[in-house]
This record gives structure tokens, sequence and C-alpha cells, in this order.
């Protein structure tokens, strides 16, 4: 299904922020690793976190559930066989069960999106879990890939410079092995305020991890048990992302309930960016509101501390007074698609000024507006797609955007939000 979305005068009104896709993995996940019963309370619904919920119940964990909450009687160290799981296009979700997957003894992982998911690599996991005894068959670091238990702990040795899901999944894995463990990171660990959300929740699930300051050297006793517990999913920085940078391009008044201002979700640093911006902006009591008159002034960036937010915050950049520079964001590049040169080319047909570098997005302003009138390929990206709605609301022609359905991977009723703040956009079947 396509999406236009055609130049809008004012955005306002008052949305709930949906939950947290990292968070709902998460404590999907734990709750799984839990011998006994846990309640997940307000979890997302997406694509992302249905494959989690999907696979974990595939591996034996028993979940009931009603309009607010699911709760789960988890497998523990003890995963059902199965021949096969199906992650559709969740990066998060693929890590972490590749290495819960060798907890059993043969899981194969299929390939349903060869485009996207498809092309992400993958080697520097499997090249920690052949380390501690797994056999893998891959096709080149990519899916499909067939896992084989067992695994032991020990020394355990990953690279952080292409993704810190790598880590997350053996943070995940290795408490419930039987031998100590101790995971050295090499090489600059990216996206490294996500792995402050993974010892989060594995301490709210009472197991004890060791990390240096770095985060570059982690000691993981082994025997240890996930304990069964209650978890309530916070609202979704990244998602809100989009929403809030919408808001700060046009003339609005939106608010946005349910963002924990303390919540340590990297994109958080959305409020402080669009601040920097100048764009009217407040948030307490997390409730998030924002004025905006359309005026941004352009800023420098460095996009690793909010990997998921830095796509809004780009669109947002194409409407500002001056040149805009978002750094040390190479690893966009391995995501649902690449986040620079597919996305920047994107941005170009539409009409903004951008250029790229290896691990920089930079973005010459034009307060005047953009061209418009093209059709967007969106790379089965959600991110592609809600960055592209915000380029469209000050488009002088309207901006189509093919395959916007695949927003569902993380945010389904991202066009119903933006409808009903005034958006104007529309689906149209192809
Ligand atoms: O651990 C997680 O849940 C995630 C980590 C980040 O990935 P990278 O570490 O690959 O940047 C983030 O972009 C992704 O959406 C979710
Ligand atoms: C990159 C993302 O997710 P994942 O890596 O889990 O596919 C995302 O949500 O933007």
């Amino acid at each position: 299904m396509d999406v236009i979305v055609r130049r809008t005068e004012k955005l306002e009104g008052t949305i709930e922020a949906l939950s947290s896709k990292n968070y709902t993995t998460r404590y999907l996940l734990v709750a799984a690793l839990a011998d006994g019963t846990s309640t997940v309370r307000f979890p997302a619904h997406s694509e992302d976190s249905d494959a989690m919920r999907r696979c974990i119940a595939e591996l034996g964990a028993e979940l009931e559930e009603d309009d607010e909450k699911i709760v789960i009687k988890g497998f523990g160290r003890n995963p059902k066989r199965v021949a096969e799981l199906n992650v559709g296009n969740a990066g998060a979700v693929l890590r972490f069960l590749l290495a819960v997957a060798a907890l059993s003894e043969d899981v194969h992982f299929v390939n349903t999106y060869p485009d996207s998911l498809g092309k992400r690599p993958h080697d520097d996991l499997i090249e920690a879990l052949r380390q501690m005894g797994a056999t893998i068959d891959d096709n080149g670091g990519r899916l499909p890939i067939t896992v084989k238990g067992p695994v032991q702990g020990g020394k355990i040795t990953v690279s952080g410079e292409v993704s810190s899901q790598y880590l997350s999944a053996l943070l995940f894995l290795t408490p419930l092995l039987e031998a100590d463990s101790e995971i050295t990171v090499t090489g600059d660990l990216k996206s490294k305020v996500v792995v402050g959300q993974t010892l989060e929740v594995l301490e709210q699930a009472g197991i004890r991890v060791e990390a240096n300051e770095d985060y570059s050297l982690f000691r993981v006793p082994g025997g240890q048990a996930y304990r069964a517990g209650e978890y309530s999913v916070q609202g979704d920085y990244p998602g809100s992302a989009a929403i809030l940078s919408a808001a700060a391009v046009v003339p609005s008044d939106v608010t946005v309930r349910r963002l924990a201002v303390n919540s340590k979700q990297g994109e958080r640093a959305v409020v402080d960016v669009l601040q920097m911006m100048e764009t009217p902006l407040t948030h307490e009591n997390d409730i998030a509101v924002v004025k905006g008159t359309g005026r941004l002034k352009a800023l420098e960036f460095d996009g690793d501390a909010a990997t998921d937010a830095v796509l809004a915050m780009v669109a947002a950049a194409v409407f500002a007074e001056g040149t805009s520079r978002f750094y040390n964001v190479e690893n966009l590049r391995y995501k649902e698609c690449d986040r620079i040169t597919d996305y920047l080319n994107e941005l170009r047909k539409a009409g903004a000024d951008v250029e790229e570098k290896q691990a920089e997005i930079i973005v010459h302003g034009r307060p005047q507006g953009v061209a418009g009138g093209v059709r967007i390929d969106s790379h089965y990206d959600h991110r592609v797609i809600m960055a592209l709605t915000i380029v469209g609301l000050r488009a002088d022609e309207p901006v189509t955007i093919t395959d916007a359905h695949h927003v569902a991977k993380s945010y389904p009723g991202f066009f119903d939000d933006m409808i009903a703040l005034g958006a104007n956009v529309e689906w149209v079947k192809e």
C-alpha cells in the first residue's frame, strides 16, 4: 500500500506514545528465559514485537494475552526443539534468538526478507557463538542460518563495530550457561546506549552482570536463572521522534504523552536536538509538547547516541537554516536498508540538499521548503517511511511513499496518529 503525503498547514492535538519496541522484545525474551510466569504490561504491537512473541511461543513459552498485557510461562534454559524459526524483518529479534538457539540442538532461521534483513550481516555474532562451541551454517554471515548447540561459557570476544545487538545477544545467553563468562568487546562499540537497556532489563530479571565503565569487558557468572517478573513497557522514543520532528517542521501544537523523562532510551535525545534547533518544546512529567513555528536552526550531532531517531532528525534538518551534520552514524548502513545512501537518495528525489560521507550525513537546509512531486521507494524501511512523511508535510507537490505499510515493523499506528493530528495523508491502493 502506498501513502500520499500533502502539504500540511498545521498539526495539532494529543497522542499517547506507542510502546517501546526495544523494551518489549527484551521483556518478552527474559520472560521466556525464566522458569515461572511473568507479566509484560503495555507491550508494543508491531511486526517486530509480534515476531518475538511468535518465536518464543514456538520455542515453548506459553502466552496468554488481553488488551493490556501478556502473561508468559517461560521455558527457562530448555527451549523446545523446533526445526525452523521465522523472525520476519526484525534484526534485534534475530540476533537475540540466534544466541538463544544455541541452547537447543538444531534451529534453522529462514530468509523471508531477502532484500532487507537478508542483506544484513551477522558474522560477528556467528563468530562469537562458534568460539563458544556452536556449529553454524550460514550464507556468508547472512540468512539463512542454522545454529546447532550446545555452547559453553568462558572467554568470549565479540566485535561491537557493526551492531550492539551481538553483544546484547551474548548477555542474554551467557547467564544460563554452566561456566562463568568473560566477554571482551573489540572495536568501537556502536549504539552503546542500547546495551544500557539490556543491562537494565537483565537486572530487573534478577541476572547479575559486571560491566566496566566503557562496556569493553563484561563478567557474567554462569549457572544463573532468570527470575519471573512483572514488567511495564515505557513509551517509545524512536517512533515518537518522528511525531515530534513532524511537529517541529510545520506550525503546530502537539502533545505526546507517556515519554519518560528519565528513560534510558538514547533516542530521548530527540527532545534536546529539537530544542537545540530552536523548536519550542517542553518535556515535563513524561509529557512532551511542541509548539512548532516551522523555523529551525541547523546543528551538529553525534548520531550514535540516538541511532533510531537520526532519520527523523535529518528530516527536520532538511528545513533548517544552515548546514547540519550528523556524524558517527556509519552503522545506519547496516539497517533495514542503507540508511545513508538509500535514504539520502530518496531525500534528494524529494528536493532536499544532502551529502554523505562514510559515517556522516550533511544537510544543507532549505527553509523555503522542497519541491516534492515524486514517488519514494521505502526500501522496506519503517524509519525511511516516517522520515519522508515529515518531508512531505512541507513539500510543494505531493510525495507518494510506496509500500508504506512497512511502517508496521515498529509503528503500525503511525499514519493514524499523523492523520489524528491533522496531517494531510492518504492511503492509496496501487
Ligand atoms: O538492541 C536493540 O534492540 C536495538 C539496537 C540498535 O541496533 P544496533 O546496535 O545494530 O545499532 C537499534 O538500532 C535497533 O533498532 C534495536
Ligand atoms: C534497525 C531497527 O531495528 P532492528 O535492527 O531490530 O531490525 C529499527 O528499529 O530501526
